[in-house]
């Protein structure tokens, strides 16, 4: 598959994939195996990214995989801001996928505070991916501040419903001149492969990988999907018509 860069740093794999949920952390591993990702997110209120020797993040290797450390459980910007800061100071690299996130029922982003935080992090050097409502207005808004990419949710996190969001999405991407992640909400390789199919640069799963019986199997799947999805819209998709015309053209086999 062509190479997806952001930030200047090139990536084989557009999957990317988040490490919540799973019933253990070997089911975890083999999922980030079989996905083929390179860019795995954490959350940095469930290790202890200053330890090594931490549980989940001894199965993350660094040599592999990007770790993308997000602030999930964030929020406002000033929370946001403190733990992106704080994973900086315990060695991480400067990468953070920014979540912030007051409404603890719909896990909806806040456009405000996201933007807020943005704003400083971008200026303190950090590589900056938010996540954020389907909002074309505010995607532009954060790459004038200089996001590294803008991160729309297809549906609200953890509720595998799809690319409910489509049409935005079709915006943001027409407008964008960052990668467009399309971030949650990812229940199925068929969503995956219509996010990349609408000309997505990559997409981010974690729920549908973690509570499935079989998240090896599943992430082998989404895998296929995302490329499937980037083939078709490389190869350019046919153009949809409201009027039905013949497969096999008549022209020729009329009868006189
Ligand atoms: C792991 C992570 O970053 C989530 O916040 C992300 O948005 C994934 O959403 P799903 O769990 O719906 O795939």
């Amino acid at each position: 598959m062509d190479e997806l860069i952001i930030a200047g740093r090139k990536f084989n794999s557009r999957l990317l994939v988040g490490t919540g949920k799973f019933a253990s952390n070997e089911l975890m591993a083999l999922a980030m195996e079989q996905s083929g990702c390179e860019i795995v997110t954490v959350a940095l209120r469930r290790v202890d990214i200053d330890n090594p020797g931490d549980a989940m993040l001894k199965h993350i290797d660094p040599k592999k995989y990007l770790l993308l450390p997000n602030t999930s459980g964030a929020r406002d910007a000033e929370e946001a801001v403190r733990l992106a800061r704080l994973a900086r100071a315990a060695g991480c690299e400067p990468w953070i996928k920014l979540e912030v996130t007051p409404d603890p029922y719909y896990l909806l982003p806040d456009p405000i505070e996201t933007l807020k935080a943005a704003e400083i992090l971008v200026k303190e050097g950090f590589t900056v991916l938010p996540y954020i409502n389907a909002d074309p207005v505010l995607a532009k808004r954060l790459q004038e501040v200089g996001t590294a990419t803008v991160m729309p949710l297809g549906a609200p996190i953890g509720t595998n419903k799809g690319v409910r969001t489509a049409d935005s999405i079709a915006i943001i991407i027409e407008q964008a001149i960052v990668p467009v992640v399309v971030d949650a909400g990812l229940g199925a390789p068929s969503h995956a492969a219509l996010a990349m199919e609408m000309g997505a640069d990559a997409v981010l799963v974690n729920t549908a990988l973690a509570v499935t019986p079989n998240p090896g199997k599943m992430a082998a799947a989404f895998k296929k999907g995302v490329e499937a999805g980037r083939e078709a819209f490389l190869a350019g998709l046919g153009e949809q018509r409201q009027k039905a015309e013949a497969s096999s053209p008549l022209t020729g086999f009329l009868r006189e």
